[in-house]
């Protein structure tokens, strides 16, 4: 069996974006709040009954997300056009780096318009 474990944490980013659709206000700097989730996935330890300490999670998301939240996007290493796409593949090689394959999805969601993708294997 596995389980699948998760967290959620919210970033403030502002970003342009070249589009055809609204293409001029979407051009301007503006700003969302996004929701990301992290999701591992794996057979919890027998002796520690856990998937990854939530713990551990908690401080790994925090070192990433603060090189998102108050971060003006387009300028962000590694992330190219900051789309929700381009942000889900963003998170998902910085988690895979420390927790490989147990990495199972990336979630990222703009509450305020209902987007959201999601990455998985
Ligand atoms: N496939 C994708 N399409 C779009 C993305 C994306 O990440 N992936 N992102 C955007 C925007 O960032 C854009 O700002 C959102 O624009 P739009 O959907 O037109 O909605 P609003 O401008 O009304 O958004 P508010 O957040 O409500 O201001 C567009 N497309
Ligand atoms: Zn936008």
């Amino acid at each position: 069996m596995k389980y699948a474990l998760s967290q959620r944490f919210f970033f403030e980013a502002a970003h342009t974006l070249r589009r055809q659709v609204d293409a001029e206000p979407s051009r301007r700097i503006h700003g969302h709040t996004y929701l990301a989730e992290v999701t591992l996935s794996a057979t919890p330890d027998p002796e520690s009954g856990m998937v990854v300490d939530l713990g551990h999670l908690r401080r790994e998301i925090e070192t990433v997300r603060e090189r998102l939240d108050h971060r003006f996007l387009d300028e962000v290493d590694g992330i190219g056009p900051a789309t929700l796409e381009n942000l889900c593949t963003y998170l998902w090689r910085a988690f895979e780096a420390i927790y490989g394959t147990t990495l199972a999805a990336i979630e990222v969601r703009r509450e305020a318009s209902g987007d959201a993708c999601r990455l998985t294997r």
